[in-house]
Order: structure tokens, then sequence, then C-alpha cells
């Protein structure tokens, strides 16, 4: 096996699906979500060996993404893979830390998004190269080498490097142990494809029906633009699954502090496991105030959680019960790795967020990195499912029961098919030639 390729050239490519135009996705916010990517690939000297990476996006704006990856993309050419991986925490900070492009964050917004789609390429190359699913690769690394991954700068005061090993050394022992069991079980999933905001209470229904029908045991519904509506919906999805299965809210930012408040409350005789971005996801404090107001209903987030510092704030003031990392809003999985550590330090539970296009696919691994060398517990976990889009993937999650089941390809499972790359790319795809030719 060649160990150490070298990153020749690059593409970023636009690639839009059209999903506004059956509400998929919708929620209090974003009414017309067109579930989209801006997808890197990387090439490299070794024959058929390339790191494909995406970011997840919402239509307009991601051509903004990919000009951000193009720029950051610049940085890999002429690196072997080595000589990123040897030292991944200083690749990852000369990524995010460049003295210039630093000015369009620093860590957060599009240029954090497109870190992301490069830093996941990355991994995908490394696990390829190894012949191994991401997941795999981290679980066989040494204590030592997974925390050699992570940036550990700002999070002196929370979570020291040794602290962090010492957390990865104590799981040694059982890892073997918890890996059998999600050969055997898999891990924990919720659905979110039951409760978008734009589907009828018909649709909800027979959604919820046949979900049940496969297994599934949590729900989240989708709420925050009408109370009357959200009281009707909660309590029509509440008798579809009946009382012991899990209900989950999600508002997507909409409320006031206050009025999130109240209308948890409103809602809370529907029996709420959590509710999911009740207000600005930069209100850490706001946050704080929810979550002592409507206890024991938790407070979710992390969709829109820019970076592990404002994590690490979520976590100090214990603002959240559900700690949703996100693989595509931070910085890909050195950082993601780096917020389940403080997660596990201050004992909440990381429940993946998924709702777009391969956070499924991505997710599926970090699950299993979780409970295999981090969290390793199944108490209070679940991780969000969305049943879209998953036909255009090379290797896409498996989700059976209510479960997602460990991922066997080499790779991190976002590589998409060259059909739907030619397809759907944005704007000159057949898919949107058609439909821009078809506007006035
Ligand atoms: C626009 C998107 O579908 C969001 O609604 C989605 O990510 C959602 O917040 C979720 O939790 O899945
Ligand atoms: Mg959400």
């Amino acid at each position: 096996m060649n160990r150490a390729p070298t990153i020749t050239s690059y593409e970023v490519i636009d690639l839009r699906f059209p999903t506004s135009d059956e509400a998929h996705g919708s929620d209090a916010m974003h009414a017309d979500p067109d579930y989209s990517a801006a997808y890197v690939v990387l090439r490299t000297d070794v024959a058929g060996l390339e790191g494909h990476g995406l970011t997840f996006t919402l239509g307009r704006g991601t051509d903004v993404c990919v000009a951000a990856a193009e720029r950051l993309c610049e940085m890999t050419i002429g690196l072997t893979l080595a000589e990123i991986t040897r030292d991944f925490a200083n690749f990852w900070r000369r990524l995010t830390s460049e003295s210039q492009l630093r000015w369009l964050g620093p860590e957060k917004g599009v240029v954090h998004l497109a870190t992301a789609a490069v830093v996941n390429a990355i991994w995908d190359l490394w696990a390829k190269a190894e012949g191994k699913p991401v997941w795999k690769l981290v679980a066989d690394l040494t204590p030592e080498q997974l925390i050699g991954c992570i940036d550990f700068r700002y999070l002196g005061n929370a979570l020291t490097r040794d602290e962090a090993l010492r957390i990865v050394e104590a799981n040694e022992p059982d890892k073997a142990d918890r890996e059998q069991r999600l050969r055997a079980d898999g891990f924990p999933a919720y659905t979110t494809s039951a409760g978008w905001l734009g589907y009828s209470d018909d649709q909800i229904r027979q959604l919820c029906r046949e979900a049940i029908a496969d297994g599934w045991n949590a729900f989240k519904l989708k709420v925050g633009a009408d109370q009357q509506d959200d009281r009707r919906r909660a309590a029509l999805i509440r008798e579809e699954i009946g009382p012991h299965r899990r209900l989950m809210i999600d508002a997507n930012q909409r409320w006031e502090v206050g009025e999130a408040i109240e209308w948890v409350r409103a809602l809370a005789e529907f029996d709420l496991w959590w509710v999911e971005e009740p207000t600005s996801p930069d209100d850490v404090v706001g946050h704080a105030e929810i979550a002592r107001a409507i206890a024991p209903i938790g407070v979710a987030t992390g969709e829109q959680c820019q970076n592990r510092v404002i994590f690490k704030q979520f976590l100090q003031l214990n603002a959240i019960a559900f700690c949703q990392i996100d693989s595509c809003r931070l910085g890909g999985l050195n950082e993601v790795l780096a917020v389940m550590l403080l997660a596990k330090k201050f004992g909440v539970p990381v429940c993946p967020h998924a709702g777009g296009v391969g956070l499924c696919e991505y997710v599926n691994h970090l699950i299993m990195i979780d409970y295999l060398r981090i969290g390793a517990s199944l108490e209070n976990r679940v991780c969000e499912f969305v049943d879209h889009l998953h036909e255009h993937f090379v290797d896409p999650c498996v989700v059976t029961g209510g479960a997602y089941r460990l991922p066997q390809a080499p790779g991190y499972s976002a590589q998409i098919h060259p059909e739907t790359l030619a397809a759907y790319r944005y704007p000159d795809g057949p898919i949107w030639r058609e439909r821009l030719g078809a506007k006035p």
C-alpha cells in the first residue's frame, strides 16, 4: 500500500437538489430548503486514490461555500497524506488560522463550513489509503494518535490535552466489547422525516405509521411558526406514536428567550424529551435560561453551533442537555473529536445532527467513534436520521430497525455517484438547466 500519496489537484462542485419542491427538510426558519453541498474532490498521484468530502448548505449561497473551499484546497496541493496526518492538529490549525483567510471567520460561517468539506475529504482519503471505514481508522488509532488530531486551542479552561488523553485511555479496556455490540445491535437512531413543517397532517400520520412498522422509537417534530398548529400536530403525532416512544421538537431558532419558555410549556403536555434550537444559536446565556425554566425537558442544540468554543460555553453554563455535533458546521472530524471530549467531560450525551444531504452518512461514523473511544455509553443517546437523497451515495448509510449499522466500505461514506454530480451540478447540470430555463 502506498502510505504517502501526494495531493496533486482538486475540484469543488456546487451541487444542489430541489428538495423544496416537496417541503422535505422544511422548518420554521427554512421554508424552502434545497439540500445542497459544496463537494470537494482531492486528487492524488496514486491512480484511483481520491478524497471526497462535502459541506451541507441550502441552495442559494452554495457558490460562496465553493469559493471558500477552493481557497482552502489550494493549501493542500503538493502535500503528502503523511505530512498532513502525522501532525493532524497542526495541519488543522494551519488551515483554520491562515493569516489572511482567517479574517473571513475566524472558525465560523462560510469559511468554517468550507473547512469541513476539505478536512472531511482528507479523512476520506486517509481512510481509503488505509483500506478502512473512517470509524475503524479512528477506532484503531492509539490514544496518543487520536488526541494528536485535535487542536486544543481555547479549550484549556475546560479541558486539557492530558484530561482528554485520560478519557480515551480509560475507554481502552472495553473498546473491543463495544465494537462487538455495535456489530450486533447498531446505534440507536430517531427520525425527523415524519415531521417536517411543510408536511400535511395526513402525511405526518401516514409517515408515523410507516416509521413505527419499520421499528422507529423516537420522533422529531418541527415547530415554532404557529402555536395552535404546533399543539394540533404534537397531539396528532403523540396519538400516533403512543405514550412510550420518544418525542422531540425543533424550533430552528425561531423564538425569543421568554417566548421559547412559554411555547415549550404550552406543548409540554405531549411529553417532550427535548426542544432543539429554541433561540439564536449564539445566545449561550439565553439557552441556559431556557434550560432552567423548562426542565426536565432538555435543551438540545448544535447544528448551527459554529465551533468548539461555543460548545464549551454551552457546556460550562449547563445550557444544553444534548450535544448535537454537526459533521459540517464544525471544522470536520478533528473538531468534532474535541467537542465529543468536552461533552464527555461535562457528562452530556452526544446526539448528532443529520438533517441534510450527506450528514447521515457522516454521523454514521461519528456515533461509532464516540461510543468506542469517547462517550462510551448508549445512555440517552440517539442519532438523527432523515430519509432523503441516500440513493445518490456510493456507500449510503444503512439504518434498519431504528438503528444505524456500522459502515463497511473504506472511506468516510460521503462519495456521490458521478452521474449525480453531473446531473445536479448548479447551474449547468441538466436538472438545473431545465428548471432555470423554464423560468419566465
Ligand atoms: C433545513 C434543515 O432541514 C433543518 O430543518 C434540519 O437540519 C433540522 O434542523 C434537523 O434538526 O434535522
Ligand atoms: Mg434541528
